[in-house]
């Protein structure tokens, strides 16, 4: 957090270590929100997660922790190794992918003895720890040392280890200690990641030239091109290449990086920069005119022989000015693109004396690109108008003074005035004044929301009402919104296996179908074919075969796709998680906050005899005010609201998922469940108190001070409006399987899950069952995990799909998950998994047009059925329906949009069994 706050307003490098939170991470499972300074071990602390023996078989039970894993599982952990790469479908190895869902390249099973050693990736390689590239590093620099035998990354603790098997004989714990030590701090400074604008690209295959001609430049990790939002996000060690070098190896590929201003990244532009969508268009006009102009001297006034092919030669300079420009650029690189292969089946048809042939090719080729350029402006403004909402300036009261101020150099702590009617111009707290703010721009939702002094307003909502004094929290570029905008702008570039499959294809295309162009006529002659006719064939086998419907079949819908999700509040961080969710056929549901509204209320006191219940609520709350749980709250609200004054307690420590003690005066005070006094006799009497509190469907935590039990306290949360209908919803759409995970009694856990129609409840559960628990429903299917991104970080990582609900209010719900629903509104759940289905059935549809298209124009080329024009109108067809099929997608909202909300419910008493 405090780096986050250092962050300058010019700093706009996005990747770096500066850019991640702490939230969740940390030293295992946490309540991070309790202890937010030590839940991202600093270097120093680096620590041994777990050391063992491990005679036969590395990978058995050496990897096993003793957080009660079934000690049968000797197969189940080699199995878990492999269950990683369950979602590595090839290819994104070193993409920006997390490691979770990727084999490590230099994984091998080990063979022969030797110890396991677990360190804490986090510890050993602060900052990024879904960076693949710098785990590698790190990797390396391990194996290379004697004695170690195998290094690879475990998760089933929930947070990255890395997993150190060495031969002990060899080499020394503290030695392996020190070298990750020292690797880890040298990568960590070293490896770095990179944002850009990238301007210049005129077709999607631009995309595939960036990334591959930036992979060969030696310290390059990895470079991944949005081609639709036109970002570039790159992966780099910063000691071999730096950014100057990568923005001229772009600049020699004939595209111009910009750094990107956080939020306003997608300031209006369109493709080519410069005068090309000016020109685009007119040029298209002219080529059309020319064309029929040719046609129209041809018929009309014969006499003039050489004044149709004239038009023509001109309709070919209008129309194929771009690709020839295009064209150009890339033979000087000795690359192939698609946009070589119109220009050099124009030229040949035309230098053969087909000049109609060669023009109107170019024509619709340019129609066509022209078309599909509109319409991915249109699909990429609707980004840009998510950060246009956002003011460009703030009144700032300055001196007693209001001042207009630019919203970039408005600072933290500044009170800014806001009137009804504006937006809010930065995400701060209300200091005065109440009103309602219509949030549509971060959460999706019409309806306004009452605010008063205290509550978080967000910048780009409206305030509806009254005036309001707000005090700055984040800077400009940091603003919950500007966020969102940048990683819907950068969602494509982390590729799902549908677009990583469509880019594999076109690269492997391009070549080979020159390749065939070039033999194809020589056959042809040598089979007796007029030389002129081969040739045209073999611009013919050209247009059929470019594969430009292939490479816009999936920007276009996963563009789309995340755009309209961000409009009805739902963040989807990648293309690939967008897949991911459309395939998910279970879903696992944190209790607290998730299912209920996640603001527990004090029920039910029980002290002890000879307590009272002043000293049983005080002393509990005396505890309490020291952690950050929702439980916490009610217990601390509910005293004060009877008017108690509790005593300070100090040195707190929680226990996660049971509750925690500290030092009220003299005496230790324990709050919790009975799990948290397991090795202690727990009196009878509070065994039947805490007995019928549960039955009544309440969650109890027993109060001890010292060695006395003081009684039990009983807490109920309401059940969220709509979970029920929510749960139903998820069912029909056909998610198999719905079930709870919960850190409280079974009994309530139940309660709840009935009411809301959960097929399963499983209680009570440590946060590191939550993830085993995650992990084993991960097995049968492809699993997404529900929670707040608070408690639950760790299950959130462990499954196929992280959801985070509340992400506007939320950092750690904004930074953990992969798809962060921006309301508190799980209704925004189905809408999320029907849009992510609908889009991975759009990319299918997409990749069987283009490639149905291509196969049957191709074979009938070879076949010679068919003739250039007709080619070209099914190339560019094909190309627009793919698009068009994507745009599809811009259109989808949430269906419940605005529907009345139904009531809570309270929880009933759990059915008695
Ligand atoms: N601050 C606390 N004070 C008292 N008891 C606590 C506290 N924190 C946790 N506990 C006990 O531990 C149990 C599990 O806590 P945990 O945080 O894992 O689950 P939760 O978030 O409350 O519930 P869920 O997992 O269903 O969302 C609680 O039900 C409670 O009995
Ligand atoms: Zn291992």
């Amino acid at each position: 957090m405090s780096e986050q706050k250092n962050r300058s307003p010019q700093d706009t490098h996005v990747h770096g270590p500066e850019c991640r939170h702490d939230h969740g991470h940390g030293d295992g499972p946490s309540l991070a929100a309790e202890k937010p300074a030590a839940a991202k071990p600093r270097f120093k602390d680096l620590k041994v997660v777990g050391t063992k023996s491990a005679e036969a078989h590395v990978h058995g039970p050496s990897c096993n922790h003793d957080h009660g894993h079934d000690p049968a599982h000797g197969d189940g952990h080699a199995h878990e190794h492999g269950e990683s790469c369950d979602h590595d479908h090839g290819g994104h190895g070193h993409h920006h992918a997390k490691p979770k869902r990727v084999r490590p390249p230099g994984y091998r099973a080990a063979e022969g003895g030797g110890v396991a050693l677990q360190l804490d990736l986090e510890g050993a390689l602060p900052g990024e720890t879904d960076d693949l590239g710098r785990f590698q590093k790190l990797e390396a620099a391990l194996e290379a040392q004697h004695g170690v035998i195998d290094v690879h990354l475990r998760r089933d603790q929930g947070y990255p280890e890395i997993c150190l098997h060495y031969n002990p004989g060899l080499v020394s714990a503290a030695t392996l200690l020190a070298t990750a030590q020292r690797t880890g701090a040298q990568v960590a400074k070293r490896y770095k990641g990179h944002t850009w604008f990238v301007r210049g690209m005129t077709s999607a295959d631009s995309a595939t030239a960036i990334e591959h001609g930036l992979g060969k430049l030696t310290g390059v990790l990895s470079a991944n091109v949005a081609y639709a939002s036109e970002r570039l996000v790159v992966e780099y060690d910063s000691e071999t290449v730096s950014l100057k070098d990568i923005e001229a190896q772009a600049k020699s590929l004939g595209y111009t990086l910009e750094v990107p201003s956080h939020g306003h990244a997608c300031s209006h532009h369109a493709h080519g920069g410069g005068l090309a969508p000016l020109l685009e268009m007119p040029l298209v006009v002219a080529a059309g005119v020319l064309l029929v102009a040719g046609w129209a001297l041809e018929h009309f006034v014969p006499s003039l022989t050489w004044a149709p092919t004239a038009a023509w030669a001109l309709s070919i300079v209008s129309g194929g000015f771009f690709a020839i420009r295009g064209s150009v650029k890339s033979l000087l690189q000795l690359r192939i693109d698609i946009e070589t292969m119109m220009v050099v089946a124009a030229l040949g048809a035309a230098v053969l004396g087909s000049w109609f042939e060669g023009a109107f090719l170019l024509f619709l080729f340019s129609a066509g690109h022209a078309l599909e350029h509109r319409a991915m402006d249109r699909a990429r403004r609707s980004i840009e108008s998510l950060g246009a909402l956002r003011p460009e300036v703030a009144r700032v009261r300055r001196d007693g003074e209001l001042v207009e101020v630019p919203v970039a150099q408005v600072l933290r702590g500044d009170r800014v005035v806001v009137r009804p009617g504006d937006r809010v111009p930065l995400d701060g707290i209300i200091r005065e004044g109440k009103s309602s703010l219509e949030q549509a721009a971060i959460t999706g939702e019409s309806m306004p929301v009452p605010k008063q002094p205290g509550d978080e307003v967000f910048s780009g909502t409206v305030n509806c009402e009254a005036l309001l004094e707000v005090e700055v929290t984040r800077l400009s570029s940091e603003s919950v919104l500007a966020r969102v905008v940048d990683m819907v702008a950068e969602a494509e570039a982390q590729k799902g296996p549908n677009q990583r499959f469509a880019q594999r294809l076109e690269r492997t295309f391009a070549p080979l179908v020159m390749i065939g162009a070039v033999i194809f006529p020589v056959v042809l002659v040598l089979l007796g074919t007029p030389l002129e006719e081969a040739v045209l064939r073999a611009v013919s086998l050209l247009v059929a075969a470019s594969p430009c419907a292939l490479a816009i079949s999936t920007p276009s819908a996963v563009l789309s796709a995340v755009a309209a999700a961000a409009r009805g509040g739902v963040l989807i961080k990648g293309g690939i998680y967008l897949e991911l969710l459309g395939k998910v056929n279970a879903i696992a549901f944190d209790k607290t906050g998730t299912l209920t509204v996640g603001k527990p209320k004090l029920l039910s006191t029980a002290p002890m005899d000879g307590v009272t219940e002043e000293d049983l609520l005080g002393t509990a709350a005396s505890v309490e005010a020291l952690s950050a749980h929702p439980l916490a709250h009610a217990i601390v609200e509910a005293a004060a609201s009877r008017g108690l004054k509790p005593a300070a307690g100090s040195d707190m420590e929680a226990v996660h998922g049971k509750g925690l003690r500290a030092k009220v005066g003299d005496a230790v005070v324990t709050v919790g469940n009975l799990a948290l006094f397991a090795g202690d006799t727990v009196p009878d009497d509070i065994r039947a108190r805490v007995d019928r509190l549960e039955e009544s469907g309440q969650t109890t935590m027993v109060v001890r001070r010292a060695d006395r039990f003081l009684g039990v306290l009983g807490v109920a949360d309401t059940v969220r409006a709509g979970a029920r209908h929510v749960i139903s919803t998820l069912k029909q759409q056909g998610i198999a399987r719905t079930v709870m995970l919960s850190g409280d009694n079974s009994r309530v856990a139940k309660s709840i899950a009935a009411q809301v129609g959960l097929d399963e409840a499983r209680a009570p559960l440590m946060p590191a069952d939550k993830v085993t628990a995650v992990r084993e429903m991960g097995r049968e299917g492809s699993v997404a995990m529900v929670g707040d991104g608070v408690n639950d970080a760790p299950a959130l990582a462990a499954a196929a799909v992280g959801v985070a609900m509340g992400g506007a209010g939320s950092d750690a719900a904004l930074e953990t998950a992969d798809v962060v629903l921006m309301s508190d509104d799980l209704s925004r759940l189905p809408f999320a998994v029907s849009l992510a289905r609908q889009a991975t059935a759009v990319m299918k549809q997409n990749l069987v047009i283009a490639l149905g298209v291509s196969g049957v124009l191709i074979i009938a080329t070879l076949l010679g059925l068919t003739k250039i024009s007709h080619a070209v109108v099914l190339h560019e067809g094909s190309t627009l329906l793919v698009v068009a099929n994507g745009l599809r997608l811009l259109a989808l909202r949430p269906k419940a949009l605005g529907s009345t909300p139904l009531p809570s419910m309270e929880i009933a008493p759990a059915p008695r069994s």
